[in-house]
């Protein structure tokens, strides 16, 4: 480490970052063309924000067990436009800490940069993000939706597969008063179940949400999770989730998922595990069956199990269908538009707390002045268009509920 390195790495552990706030820590990056990412776990206080200096985030399949800290951002389906990104924490913040922390290798000269820029933002508060404005491919519609379910049920009644999730996106007008962090912290303070997380991209976007189902997460203790999520219901007022009643539809929904993730350790010829549920889980506004699957990793020697899983898992039955492939074709034929980051996945990678790995899902895209919201349903033989585009408007609940509040 150079002098004048040191000198900066001294600098930013110190008191004086200690009085910056969300909005400036966030706004600097974004002042500056940075990729940043925010995020907070579930049934936790401590927000973390990460920031890279570099403006290549392309990554391929992600190698959890040997990557630095960072945070891992991937779509749908890779292709050219959509690819898997990881913003390496050159610079990262928790609220715990409530200090800048830099990664030994962190460039000076971006550094420099970044803290003049976090100076500037003492006096301007008001955060602006990254957009994409460029995205025609990337709406979609009612219609559209309810006339891809019709088709799905009639696919999956002519057994070409069993269940496929079909998904939407819905356009709004951010309200005047929309502020970026502000949205964030409500965000975080109106779902304390769920995963919240804020990633602004250079060139590919801003997108935030509160995801209430975990892909692959490993935490300090070596504990490895996953779950098998779905089933929708709304939540009503006040009720216990033990009086929770389940249609055949939403526990045959849930068992495909259940049995995918059993498929995927049996190939890894994986036999020590534990599997709690299904159970009634709250997510919001809505309620969901939930099967809970852990790994003890250190009594089972399986030292990439995360990445193996991953690879295997991406995408769920919970986002994608069953069998995989059909369903896979049957929404990129079908659904009649991109995904894009929706239903992707997306968190942090070897942090001081773990690995944690969720499906975005409950999430919205931000451009200039509007928002995309975007949700899904899974299409059985038994599925109804309305009832399904109804279920679609309940989980962009969880979002529009957040732009209400400005
Ligand atoms: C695809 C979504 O939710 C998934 C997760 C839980 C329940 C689901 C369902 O009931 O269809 C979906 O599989 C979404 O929120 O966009």
């Amino acid at each position: 480490m150079t002098q004048a390195s040191a000198a900066l790495k001294g600098r930013a552990t110190g008191a004086e970052f200690q009085n910056f706030t969300l909005q400036q820590i966030i706004g600097a990056a974004i002042a500056q063309r940075l990729a940043v990412a925010a995020w907070r776990l579930p049934n936790s206080s401590d927000i973390n924000i990460c920031i890279s200096f570099s403006s290549d985030y392309r990554t391929g399949q992600p190698h959890l067990e040997e990557s630095p800290f960072g945070f891992l951002f991937c779509p749908f389906h890779e292709s050219e436009r959509e690819a898997n990104l990881f913003i390496k924490a050159d610079l990262y913040y928790s609220t715990a800490k409530g200090r800048l922390q830099v990664a030994e290798d962190a460039p000076v000269y971006a550094l420099e940069q970044y803290y003049n820029a976090l100076a500037k933002q003492k006096s301007k508060p008001a955060t602006q993000w990254h957009t994409l404005e460029d995205l025609e491919h990337q709406l979609s519609s009612p219609e559209l939706f309810t006339e891809a379910v019709a088709r799905a049920v009639e696919a999956i009644r002519a057994e070409k597969m069993e269940k496929v999730v079909l998904s939407r996106n819905h356009t709004q007008e951010l309200p005047e008063a929309f502020e970026l962090v502000s949205a964030f912290q409500a965000l975080q303070e109106a779902y304390s179940c769920a995963f919240v997380s804020l990633v602004s991209v250079p060139e590919v976007g801003t997108w935030m949400g509160a995801s209430p189902e975990i892909l692959v997460s490993i935490d300090q203790n070596q504990l490895f999770k996953t779950v098998a999520l779905a089933g929708t219901q709304p939540a009503a007022e006040g009720a216990s989730t033990a009086n929770a009643i389940w249609r055949q539809k939403e526990i045959e929904e849930q068992a495909m998922v259940e049995r995918y993730i059993l498929s995927c350790f049996k190939k890894l010829r994986l036999r020590d595990y534990s599997e709690v549920g299904p159970r009634t889980i709250v997510a919001g506004n809505l309620l969901h069956l939930r099967t809970d699957f852990k790994v003890d990793l250190k009594e089972v020697d399986f030292p990439t199990l995360g990445s193996d899983m991953l690879q295997l898992l991406h995408p769920t039955s919970a986002v994608c269908g069953l069998p995989k492939a059909p369903a896979l074709q049957f929404i990129l034929c079908n659904e009649g538009y991109d995904r894009s980051y929706y239903s992707g996945f997306l968190g942090p990678v070897n942090s001081a707390d773990g690995t944690h790995i969720y499906v975005n899902l409950r999430c919205m895209q931000l451009l200039t002045d509007t928002a995309i919201l975007y949700a899904g349903a899974g299409i059985t033989a038994e599925s109804d268009p309305q009832n399904e585009l109804q279920e679609t408007q309940h989980k962009m609940q969880t979002i529009a509920h957040i732009l209400q509040q400005f």
